[in-house]
C-alpha cells in the first residue's frame, strides 16, 4: 500500500493530475468556474446589474452547499447562460478546464432550456452546446501546442430531463437527443454528438413513473441511459422504478433500500460517484462514511466524477486524490480504476475504444511511479 503521508502528497497530486481520466458525470451549468462566471457577469452586466457579485457559495465561505441551497442557485446562474452565445462560451471554457485537468474522454451533460426573452429554444440550446464542442475540438486539433501524440480530449453530450418537467417535456428532450444521436463517432460533419439521456434535478421533486414512457422510448431507440438514483430519503421508494428503465449507469446512489441495492449489484450497473459533491451537499456525512468503501469491498463498478466542479470547487484530479486517501489505494490501483472507466463510456465506437485503451497503455508504460511499485 502506498504511503500517502504529507511527504508524498505532492507526488500523489502530480500522479492524479497527469493520470489520463474519464469524466462521465459533469453538469454544464454546475461546472462553470469562477473565471467563467466573471466573464458571463460582464457580458450580462447591462441587463442584470444585480448579478454583478454573483459567485458560487464556496468562493465566499469555502464551505459546503446543502441541497436546499443548491438548486435555487441555478435561478441566477441560468440568467448568465440564457442565450446561445453565452452557452457556447460556457461550454468552451468547461471543456478547456477539463482538458487541463487531464481528462481525456468527457461526457458533459446539460438540460436543454428555452428562454422566451432571448429566443433561445431547447433545440438551439443543444445546437449551441454541440457547436461549441465541435469548434473547441477543431481548434484544439489545429493548435500546435496540442499536437501531442494522443490528440485532444474526446467530448460527448448527454441530455438531461429535469425532475420538474412534464412527460411531454421529457419526450421532447428524448426526441432532441435522438436527432443529435450518432452511433458512430466518425461522421465528417459532426464531431461531437449526443450519446444518452439522464434524469436529474431536485431529488425531492416529482415521481419517476411520470417519465417512464420517455426513458423507455430513449432506451428502445438505442440511446444510453443514466439516472440520478437515491440522493435523498425522498427517493428511497422510487429506486426499483428507476432501475426498471434499465439504466446503463446511475449517478450518486447514496441512499438505497436493500432491494434497490441488491438489484444494482445484481445488474453490475456502474455508479458515477461524486465524493466531494456528496459530502459538501451533505447527502453523505463524511468521506469516511462514504459508501464507496462498500462498492470497492464488494467489487461493484464505479466511476469517480466531479458532478458540479464550479459549485463544489473541485476537479477530477481532486476526486482521484480523495479516492486514494479514502480507500488507501496505491498508484497501480488508482490507474486500474481510471482504466476501468473506459468500459463504462456511452460511445460504443470500437475504434474510439481502441484508441483510448492504447493511450492508457502508453501512459502506464511511461509512468515511473507505476514501474517502481
Ligand atoms: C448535487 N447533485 C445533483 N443532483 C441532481 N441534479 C443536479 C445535481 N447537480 C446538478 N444538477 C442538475 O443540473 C442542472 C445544472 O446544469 P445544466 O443546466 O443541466 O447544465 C441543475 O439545475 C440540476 O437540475
Amino acid at each position: 500500500m502506498t504511503d500517502h503521508s504529507l511527504d508524498n502528497t505532492a507526488t500523489l497530486r502530480q500522479f492524479c493530475q497527469t493520470l489520463p481520466k474519464v469524466e462521465l458525470h459533469a453538469h454544464l451549468n454546475g461546472s462553470l468556474s469562477p473565471t467563467t462566471l466573471a466573464k458571463l457577469r460582464t457580458l450580462k452586466s447591462d441587463k442584470y446589474p444585480e448579478l454583478a457579485t454573483l459567485c458560487w457559495p464556496q468562493q465566499q465561505n469555502g464551505g459546503s452547499v446543502g441541497l436546499a441551497e443548491f438548486f435555487p442557485l441555478f435561478r441566477h446562474i441560468y440568467k448568465l447562460t440564457e442565450d446561445e452565445q453565452a452557452v457556447k462560451m460556457a461550454t468552451w471554457d468547461v471543456l478547456e478546464e477539463f482538458q487541463r485537468d487531464g481528462v481525456r474522454y468527457l461526457e458533459l451533460r446539460s438540460t436543454p432550456r428555452a428562454v422566451e426573452s432571448t429566443g433561445m429554444t431547447k433545440e438551439t440550446y443543444v445546437r449551441a452546446v454541440l457547436a461549441a464542442m465541435d469548434g473547441w475540438t477543431k481548434h484544439q486539433q489545429l493548435s500546435p501546442q496540442n499536437q501531442h501524440k494522443h490528440g485532444v480530449m474526446v467530448v460527448r453530450l448527454i441530455l438531461c430531463v429535469d425532475r420538474r418537467e412534464s412527460l411531454e417535456e421529457a419526450l421532447a428532450t428524448v426526441q432532441l437527443a435522438l436527432r443529435y444521436h450518432r452511433t458512430t463517432s466518425t461522421l465528417a460533419d459532426a464531431l461531437c454528438h449526443v450519446v444518452g439521456v439522464d434524469l436529474c434535478g431536485n431529488p425531492e421533486v416529482g415521481d419517476p413513473s411520470t417519465w417512464t414512457p420517455a426513458f423507455q422510448l430513449a432506451k428502445s431507440k438505442g440511446l444510453k441511459l443514466t439516472v440520478h438514483l437515491g440522493e435523498v430519503p425522498y427517493n428511497l421508494a422510487e429506486g426499483l422504478t428507476l432501475l426498471a428503465w434499465q439504466p446503463d449507469r446511475v449517478g450518486h446512489a447514496t441512499l438505497l433500500k436493500p432491494a434497490t441495492r441488491a438489484a444494482l449489484y445484481k445488474g453490475k450497473i456502474p455508479v458515477e460517484v461524486c465524493l466531494t459533491s456528496n459530502v459538501q451537499s451533505q447527502t453523505v456525512a463524511s468521506y469516511d462514511d462514504h459508501f464507496i468503501k462498500e462498492f470497492y469491498r464488494v467489487g461493484h463498478p464505479f466511476v469517480p466524477c466531479t458532478d458540479d466542479k464550479g459549485v463544489f470547487g473541485c476537479s477530477l484530479t481532486d476526486e482521484y486524490e480523495r479516492l486514494a486517501t479514502v480507500l488507501q489505494l496505491d498508484y497501480t490501483q488508482l490507474f486500474n480504476i481510471s482504466r476501468q472507466c473506459l468500459g463504462f463510456i456511452f460511445d460504443e465506437d470500437v475504434e474510439l475504444q481502441r484508441q483510448l485503451q492504447a493511450e492508457w497503455t502508453t501512459w502506464e508504460q511511461s509512468c515511473e511511479l507505476l514501474r517502481s511499485e
